[in-house]
């Protein structure tokens, strides 16, 4: 369990992280999320104490890294996937590791079978692509059986297959008890993999709730209709005050109106409906929306920049949030 309490970092006159305070739950994944620059980092290296706060504190399992006397047992981090000895082959560098932090040599063949490395353990690490270079970081990260496990843009560069399994490993680590903190840029990926989210910009905290809370804060984006009798529905969304567009598939994309107020209409009027979906936000959208104003460099748009817009869904691609 970590929890950041009025954590601030200043470097030089840059407040990087402001005050921060949040909670990161055992059974559970939390992902981090914040646009460049936003302090995630910083964050996350105070946590392990690589970084000293210059206020506030971040504490694990209740006390602060540094004081724990079993520290690779406490937090297992992924924070550099490329700060590996390059001469030496996986398995010597984790007993290497093993051996100074006093974890049996047994354990050195568990994390590599964890993570799928068997076939080159014994192989030179600097040979290895990004996605073994991953593997070896989580397999340091785990050595010491932590209960809370901090893994930073760990998706990054990989391919579907590395994404895959680094989802489901999160999971497995989340299920297993641990509490497992992981910062991304990619949201699609968030939302398959995280429950929970701490999300900052600018180095403040913006929210700190479930998935689904942090998505409904955010308007839907309409809903979903089907009806055998279209000229009924077509006459009762206007005259609701509602806009109606035909999709492809030969449902209807309402805007202006929501399910309820449809269904309630329907009933009404005696229409019958074969489909009422509300099409919330994605989890990509809802961080755009929320996050407009604290995006550090923002692209100058044709209109001069300004917070970026959401961009209206097309055709059948809206992406649902399906939780
Ligand atoms: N050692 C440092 N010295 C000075 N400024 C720093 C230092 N480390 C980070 N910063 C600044 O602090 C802010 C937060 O940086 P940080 O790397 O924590 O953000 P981040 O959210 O991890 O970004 P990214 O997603 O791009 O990795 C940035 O403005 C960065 O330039």
């Amino acid at each position: 369990m970590i929890e950041a309490v009025g954590l601030r970092k200043v470097y030089g006159k840059k407040v990087a992280v402001h005050d921060l305070s949040f909670t990161v739950r055992p059974g559970i994944v939390t992902g981090f999320l914040g646009p460049n620059g936003s302090g995630k980092s910083t964050t996350m290296r105070m946590i392990v104490g690589l970084d000293r706060p210059t206020a506030g504190q971040a504490l694990v399992d209740g006390k602060p890294f540094a004081a724990h006397r079993a520290p690779l047992s406490t937090v297992g981090a992924l924070l550099d996937a490329k700060a590996v000895h390059t001469g030496r082959s996986a398995h010597k560098h984790l007993l290497a590791m093993a051996a100074t932090a006093g974890v049996p040599r047994s354990r050195v063949d568990e994390v590599v079978d964890l993570v799928g490395l068997r076939e080159v353990a014994r192989k030179r690490a600097g040979g290895f692509s990004l996605g073994m270079g991953q593997r070896l970081g989580i397999a340091s990260a785990l050595l010491g059986d932590p209960s809370t496990v901090l893994f930073d843009e760990p998706v990054n560069g990989l391919d579907p297959d590395g994404i895959l399994w680094i989802r489901n490993l999160m999971k497995e680590l989340a299920r297993q008890g641990r509490a497992v903190f992981v910062s991304s840029h990619l949201m699609s990926e968030m939302a398959l993999t995280a429950e929970h989210l701490v999300v900052i910009g600018k180095g403040r905290l913006i929210a700190d709730e479930s998935v689904k809370a942090f998505v409904d804060r955010v308007q839907p984006r309409g809903v979903t209709v089907r009806s055998p009798q279209v000229e009924q529905l077509r006459e009762l969304v206007a005259a609701e005050g509602g806009q109606l567009a035909a999709m492809d598939d030969g449902s209807f994309d309402v805007r202006g109106l929501s399910a309820e107020s449809i269904g309630d209409a329907a009933a009404r009027r005696g229409v019958a409906l074969h489909e009422l979906t509300t099409v919330k936000a994605s989890l990509e959208e809802a961080f755009m929306e929320l996050t407009a104003n604290a995006v550090e460099y923002q692209a100058q748009g044709p209109a001069g920049g300004g917070p970026l817009t959401v961009p209206e869904p097309s055709g059948r691609a809206r992406e649902e949030v399906a939780r």
